[in-house]
């Protein structure tokens, strides 16, 4: 579905940002893109919608060259930026104005959204708070029904209540056909959501799996004695104890912890990638 080969790209001449990058997503799963502040996701993003062009190598979404901004691929990509200006007109018109762009647009289902995010469907735009017009151009990006779904930090601004009906509705929207990435730096958001985890850092991905061969491979668990512990690969001590990641040797199974996944992969990097390779 998406699919990036040997990206270069730089904002500033000699400082590149991505060298070389890769990357294939496929249809039909809910990626996590996390990295560091600054490491380049909301770059990454914008490459994949066609808002900024590669220097060399490519990026290829459903066959298309997202650069070239075919009318073909606009209408099967929805990118919900983390910065974003909405109009100063009504949630009705801006549907009115903005859904014929998609020729799968859900008027139906952009309404129960609305109506499950509790936003008031006749209000001004403008006259919303930040979080409840992030909660507008969720349900927007959702009803769109586009192949390519792209959220760039979603639940930056959402209350706890609407984090929650945020992974529902996203969970209940992913189909075969589609490929939804999100990213973010508030991991512990996604939990239960995603699929896949894609890590970049150092311009570059340095980690990619699925969460189910991530549970397969290592297990987390907390112990109160971290000496006690063998083969431990990443340990992050707090009130509990230590919560660690070891190589899953046999059929262990545990739920995976992202945010130390995270910390573990930036931090001991060669030592898990060759668990996995
Ligand atoms: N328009 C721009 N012009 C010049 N440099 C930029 C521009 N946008 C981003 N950058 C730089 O590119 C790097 C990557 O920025 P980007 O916003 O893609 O990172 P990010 O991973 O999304 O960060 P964050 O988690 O803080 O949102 C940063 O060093 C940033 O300063």
């Amino acid at each position: 579905m998406i699919n990036i080969q040997s990206l270069t790209f730089s904002y500033r001449k000699n400082r590149p940002l991505f060298e070389s990058l890769n990357l294939r997503l496929e249809a039909g799963h809910i990626y996590g893109l996390l990295g560091k502040n600054g490491a380049g996701k909301s770059t990454l993003l914008k490459q994949m919608a066609g808002l900024l062009f590669p220097d060399g190598g490519s990026c290829e979404v459903m066959g298309y060259h997202s650069a070239k901004r075919q009318p073909a691929f606009l209408r099967e990509i929805f990118l919900v930026p983390e910065e974003f200006y909405l109009p100063k007109i009504s949630v009705r018109r801006y549907v009115n104005t903005y859904a014929p762009f998609y020729p799968n647009f859900d008027e139906q289902a952009f309404f129960s959204y609305l109506k499950e995010f509790d936003i008031p469907r006749d209000q001004q735009l403008t006259e919303m708070s930040y979080g409840q017009k992030k909660k507008v151009l969720i349900s927007f990006a959702l009803s769109t029904n586009t192949k390519v779904l792209i959220m760039d930090e979603p639940t930056n601004g959402l209350d706890i209540p609407s984090k929650s009906q945020f992974r529902k509705v996203i969970a209940a929207a992913v189909s075969e056909e589609k490929c939804i990435v999100i990213s973010t730096h508030q991991v512990r958001d996604l939990d239960n959501l995603i699929d896949s985890i894609v890590i970049i850092d150092e311009h570059k991905i340095i980690f990619r799996e699925d969460v189910q061969t991530v549970t397969d491979k290592l297990s987390f668990k907390t112990v109160s004695r971290i000496e006690e512990a063998t083969g431990v690969l990443f340990a992050d001590s707090n009130l509990r104890g230590h919560t660690i990641i070891t190589k899953n040797a046999g059929s262990e199974h545990s739920k995976i912890d992202m945010e130390l996944l995270f910390n573990a992969v930036l931090t001991n990097h060669k030592p898990i990638q060759e668990i996995f390779n």
